[in-house]
């Protein structure tokens, strides 16, 4: 593409380009910094929120847990004369299974690991010894415990609480337990288990050995997790937020809290697209809100342009013109309010002065005779022509100096140029303002006297031959003139013929004896 098929630039629109550009480059930083910081505040509000909510579900689990100790407790106390008293037993589990929504049974376990007593009845399980390392864990233990999951003689999974019980003397009777089944409901379920999010959030809890007690997805409990540096360090005991990825690959917002007495840990968690979903919709709201205000920005920037760049536009187009007459009155004209556009104003006039000054001085200069500061003969012809042109009447005296040559010849050719320099010098003070003086060639001259009759140009003629004759001249001394006089009187009659008769009028006044005035015939 060549220069010429560009799309001409102005300072106007690569003003208006530019402001542009900045408002399109602010908007964009200001909608990435606003995304960036939303998203951030967004993550963090998020994590801390699913941390503080773990932390407050761990807070209420121990509570449970310390009041669900003091229920054993007190059964633990009551049974320790009645181990062998089975209504008692009966009673006392009873009344720990039914006092409250706890446990979904309670069992007495004597010190040979044989269930004595359970509440409700209909577990079938009185009379049976427990095998199971997880069962035993209780026995072995001899102190109060929670036990980790496993699988009830009945085939329930649960988890049991159970305190020990001493005989006065010391002797290790056996235990009272609690039994919380982990897929059923009960208290511990309702707070660990059920959740109401609606957007994938959910929270699950894990024993110490990272097996999932509580979970949303039923199938899920029992299940070791593996590979997660994040339960490893809830299980320290340690409370923090932190992104993670779930087991099915999906980015979740992590809050992790532990319940120190039984070394579980709850994690809750939302899924990170989620929490994010709001973003998109919030920025579409700050682009629409920001709009007008760009708007008027751009419009402003705009004006703004358009002020600005108005004074260069005004001075670059007057330039291009500057061969129009009015092209010095426009740039005058142009309102440079600022300092740029003021110096340049005030240099492109200062140049336009200086050139019409020099037009006018060469104009001068082709007019004019160098020696004398007289009307050359393209002086005289364009005065003639004006004369003609406003039929403006007028008187013409050619005059010569006599024997010049001999004044030449005599005095040298400086001294003849300075002769006729002091005679233009007289004729300048003799004229008026409206005369018109000439040298046409050599030593010839001619004085145009406007508005002049003949009469009236002849007794001018004779003043300047009487002046001249009585006035010697440096070096040379006495000269004198010969004049002829012709008038135009604006007729059809071309000025060239008046000049003519002039000229042979002063041939007659040459012819004549010189030293004298001659009239045109005509005249
Ligand atoms: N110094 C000087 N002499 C000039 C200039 N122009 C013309 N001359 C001289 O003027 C003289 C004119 O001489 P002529 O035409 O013979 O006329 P004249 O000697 O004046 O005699 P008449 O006109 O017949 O009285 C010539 O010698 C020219 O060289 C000029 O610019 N400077």
């Amino acid at each position: 593409m060549s220069s010429s098929s560009l799309p001409r630039l102005n300072l106007r629109n690569l003003m208006l380009a530019m402001a542009v550009f900045s408002v399109i480059i602010t908007l964009c930083n200001s909608l990435y910094a606003t995304y960036d910081v939303q998203r951030s505040l967004l993550i963090n509000n998020t994590l801390e929120a699913n941390r503080v909510y773990a932390a407050k579900l761990a807070e209420v689990t121990e509570s449970v847990i310390a009041a669900t100790r003091q229920q054993l407790a007190y059964s633990a106390g009551q049974l320790v004369t009645r181990m062998d008293d089975e209504a008692a037993l009966l009673a006392e589990t009873a009344r720990l299974h039914q006092q409250s929504d706890t446990f979904n049974s309670v069992v007495v376990v004597n010190a040979k690991g044989v269930i004595i007593a359970t509440s409700p009845q209909t577990l079938k399980v009185k009379g049976v010894r427990l095998t199971s390392a997880s069962a035993r864990q209780s026995l072995k233990a001899k102190t109060p415990l929670i036990t980790d999951p496993f699988v009830s003689p009945a085939g329930n999974y649960i988890i049991s609480m159970s305190h020990p019980v001493f005989a006065t003397n010391g002797d290790y009777l056996g235990y009272v337990a609690g039994t919380i089944y982990l897929e059923q409901s009960n208290i511990l379920g309702r707070i660990l288990g059920q959740h109401y999010y609606q957007d994938g959030s959910y929270l699950y809890v894990v024993d110490r050995h990272k097996t999932l007690i509580y979970h949303p997805n039923p199938d899920r409990i029992g299940e070791r997790i593996r590979d997660n540096s994040a339960i490893d360090d809830v299980l320290q005991g340690h409370e923090y937020a932190h992104p993670v990825i779930n087991s099915r690959g999906v980015n979740m917002l992590a809050g992790f809290a532990p319940v120190p007495s039984t070394g579980w840990g709850i994690v809750a968690q939302r899924p990170k697209a989620a929490t994010l979903a709001g973003i998109n919709e919030h920025l579409l709201r700050v682009v629409l809100k920001s709009i007008p205000l760009s708007l008027l920005t751009l419009i402003g920037i705009w004006l703004s342009a358009l002020f600005i760049s108005r004074p260069l536009w005004q001075l670059a187009t007057s330039t291009g013109l500057m061969s129009r007459q009015d092209a010095q009155a426009d740039i005058s004209g142009v309102r440079s309010w600022y300092y740029e556009a003021a110096q340049l104003k005030r240099a492109i006039l200062r140049g336009i002065g200086r050139l019409n000054d020099r037009i006018d001085q060469l104009h001068t200069d082709s007019h004019t005779d160098a020696l004398t500061g007289l009307l050359n003969r393209r002086g005289m012809e364009q005065l003639l022509d004006s004369y003609t042109q406003q039929q403006t009447p007028f008187s013409v005296i050619t005059l010569d100096i006599d024997y010049f040559k001999q004044v030449n010849d005599t005095h040298g050719h400086d001294a003849g140029d300075r002769v006729l320099s002091s005679l233009a010098s007289v004729m300048k003070e003799q004229a008026r303002r409206e005369d018109a003086l000439c040298r046409s060639g050599g030593e010839e001259f001619m004085i145009f006297l406007p508005q002049t009759s003949a009469d009236n140009a002849r007794e001018v003629a004779e003043r300047l031959r009487q002046g001249v004759a009585s006035n010697p001249m440096p070096v040379v001394g006495h000269i004198t003139l010969s004049l002829g006089v012709a008038h135009w009187a604006g007729n059809d009659e071309s000025t060239k013929t008046v000049l003519n008769r002039a000229d042979q009028a002063l041939y007659r006044a040459k012819r004549e004896g010189r030293n004298r005035v001659a009239m045109a015939t005509a005249d």
